[in-house]
């Protein structure tokens, strides 16, 4: 598989290389190598179970909170292999956001949402605080519906809102990259087009990885595809190719719906 050539022009914010996942003795994802490039969205697609979040959680660490788990091979993120066991987690994971799948607001008001995340990594004056809220809000296309009630709970909102809110929470902290562990999956239609446009918005400036089920979802967001298939990585490349003119069988099979 040397599919990562073909996209050279750009260049790669993240680089996985040779990456091995093992949940215990289980191996979960086997030598996988693929680019994330700068400012474009690639999706993580396959059938249930072939590794997609385990390679989206070795993104950020987030497998390190877990006892048993680890990961061997590279994931270079400018160049710098956050997988070495030296790295600063906390500085790691202010540079790659995450979202997950259910939306997961604290329960505090809109405002502090937002804040408290940011407290973390920069001591702010109120109005550079109250700035930086109204900017992740902005850009989590979420402003204008809640800008009357920054002082409210955050699990008063729609479940479509409490995403966005948690995509404000991401941005807030000034990431490079977002992972997106399907979003949509909890979001009605009309939530999950506002949440699918954002993240077109957002890749003008991050990196964006997504894990999704929804085949038309991947071609509506991405700019690449990775069809993975038991811990492998089966094919990746151009979405518009890997989907009108995928290279390997079970990738055709799994997106005409054969299996899956
Ligand atoms: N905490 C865990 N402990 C042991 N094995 C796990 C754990 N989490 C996942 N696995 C196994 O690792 C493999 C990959 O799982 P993963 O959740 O990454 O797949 P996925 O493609 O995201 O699936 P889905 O689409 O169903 O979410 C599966 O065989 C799964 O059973």
């Amino acid at each position: 598989m040397n599919a990562p050539a073909q996209v050279k022009e750009h260049a790669a914010k993240i680089s996985v290389q040779g990456l091995d996942f093992f949940y215990g003795a289980s191996k979960a994802l086997k030598s996988i190598s693929l680019p994330l490039q700068t400012h474009k969205v690639t999706a993580f697609i396959g059938p249930s179970g072939c590794g997609k979040s385990t390679l989206l959680r070795v993104l950020n660490r987030m497998y390190d909170l877990y006892p048993g788990q680890r990961a061997e091979g590279e994931v270079l993120l400018d160049g710098e292999n956050i997988l070495d066991p030296a790295i600063d987690i906390n500085a790691l994971r202010a540079r790659v956001g995450m979202i997950f799948q259910k939306p997961t607001p604290f329960p505090m008001s809109i405002y502090e949402n937002i804040a408290f995340g940011v407290r973390l990594y920069e001591k702010l004056s109120r109005a550079d605080m109250d700035q930086r809220v109204e900017e992740a809000l902005r850009g989590a296309a979420l402003w204008d519906e809640v800008k009357d009630k920054l002082h409210t709970s955050g699990l008063g909102l729609s479940g479509g809102q409490q995403q966005r809110l948690c995509i404000a929470r991401s941005v807030a902290v000034q990431p490079e990259v977002i992972l997106f562990d399907e979003p949509c999956s909890a979001l009605d239609p009309i939530s999950t087009a506002k949440v699918e446009e954002l993240i077109e918005e957002l890749a003008n400036d991050y990196t964006i990885a997504i894990v999704t089920h929804n085949m038309q979802q991947a071609v509506r967001v991405s700019d690449y595809t990775a069809f993975m298939y038991l811990g492998e990585l089966v094919e990746f490349g151009d979405t518009d190719e890997v989907f009108n003119k995928p290279r390997e069988k079970r990738t055709q099979d799994y997106i005409t719906g054969r299996f899956g």
